[in-house]
């Protein structure tokens, strides 16, 4: 029997530092997210980082906590009971990090039956700190707890037409309604070594000019290539003018380079530069989260105004959007019906 397991990151159980410390230890001690040798990630993360971190994040976590908790994790929820409706196959949702673990989600649908499972990662472009990281999990697991599932995964579907057509689309309807002078497409940031890393011609990425505009078979792990061609996608689609709008990557965290330019600072310089009415958009988010709402909703914002500007906006992530909602049924559909006629 067939079956769906959706995988995001993940939140801590509450807004209390205490569980922000323990999740934030899981996520960080990972070695595809702090992708250093044991010794040394342990000493930046639980010598350095996670002795003031969880109380900066258990803040900005009370800023932007819903009644029924976390919103990435009620968000995706309502993500996965919406698809239910479209599908006639068992599904689960998990998390990479903290609750619902990855373990009780494969769990669940064995003992509904499942013995094949299409793992779909909720990340539009690959990246080793998300999509890579979970696949890597999910295997483990299956070889000490559940020998007899089998697995598929969705590739990254950055440039899907459906996914294209519903962000632009979520993008247009909600734009349509307010003033804007620029739109920023706003990914979240990785070291540029994990761009490296992740090069399986090893050569190929040099994160210039112009390395992510030139074709490559090290495109299919590449992050920085996905992301600028999600904006490309996304513009063309949408008609935009070339200048009303870039891209740019958020949420650095330690010392060491990440992929530029970087979202605070492209904000901030926009006043001067005669945009006073923003718009922003998040795609490596499929849910809104901290990322989202507090960073660039209320910090950005905050920094924004401060700067001279007058107006941003943040458009949604597609979160339940019934047409992301759709698309996912169908693409679940089709694999399930695939597999069925093979
Ligand atoms: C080395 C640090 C980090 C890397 C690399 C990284 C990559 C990465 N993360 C996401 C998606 C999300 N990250 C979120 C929160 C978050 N990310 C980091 C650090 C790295 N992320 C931290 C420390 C945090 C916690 C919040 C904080 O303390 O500021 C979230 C939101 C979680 C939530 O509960 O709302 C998401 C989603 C992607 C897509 C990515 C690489 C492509
Ligand atoms: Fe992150
Ligand atoms: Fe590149």
């Amino acid at each position: 029997m067939k079956g769906v397991l959706f995988i995001n990151l993940g939140s801590p159980d509450s807004t209390d530092p205490k569980d922000v410390k323990r999740y934030l230890d899981e996520f960080l001690m990972d070695e595809r997210v702090f992708d250093f040798p044991y010794w040394l990630r342990s000493f930046i993360v639980r010598g350095i980082i996670l002795n003031t971190r969880p109380k900066k994040s258990a803040e900005a976590y009370e800023k932007i906590w819903w009644d029924e908790g976390s919103p990435l994790i009620v968000l995706s929820e309502r993500l996965k009971e919406g698809v239910d409706k479209f599908t006639s196959i068992p599904s689960a949702l998990a998390m990479r990090y903290g609750n619902p673990a990855i373990k009780s989600g494969l769990q669940a649908l064995k003992d509904q039956g499942v013995t094949e499972v299409l793992l779909i990662p909720l990340y539009p472009q690959f990246a080793m700190a998300t999509t890579e990281t979970i696949l890597v999990l999910a295997e483990e697991l299956r070889q000490a707890h559940f020998p007899e599932m089998e697995f598929t995964s969705i590739p990254a579907f950055y440039s899907h037409p459906d996914y294209v057509r519903v962000l632009s689309n979520s993008i247009q309807r909600y734009l349509q309604t307010r003033e804007w002078d620029h739109l920023l497409f706003s990914y979240h940031g990785v070291p540029e070594r994990h761009i490296r890393k992740s090069d399986i011609t090893k050569s190929h990425c040099k994160i210039d000019g112009s390395c992510c505009q030139t074709p490559s078979p090290a495109h299919q792990f590449c992050y920085r290539h996905q992301c600028y061609q999600t904006t490309k996608q996304v513009a063309e689609y949408l008609g935009l003018k070339p200048g009303s709008y870039s891209t740019s990557f958020q949420s650095r965290l330690g010392i060491d380079p990440w992929l530029k330019p970087a979202t605070n600072k492209t904000i901030d310089q926009m006043p001067e530069q005669g945009i006073k009415k923003l718009a922003v958009v998040t795609p490596a988010f499929v849910s809104d989260c901290i990322e989202t709402l507090e960073e660039i909703g209320i910090q950005a914002k905050e920094d924004f105004i401060a700067h001279g500007g007058e107006e941003l906006h943040v458009v949604p992530c597609l979160n339940d959007d019934q047409d992301w909602i759709k698309v996912l049924g169908r693409w679940i559909d089709q694999w399930a019906l695939a597999e069925q006629n093979a």
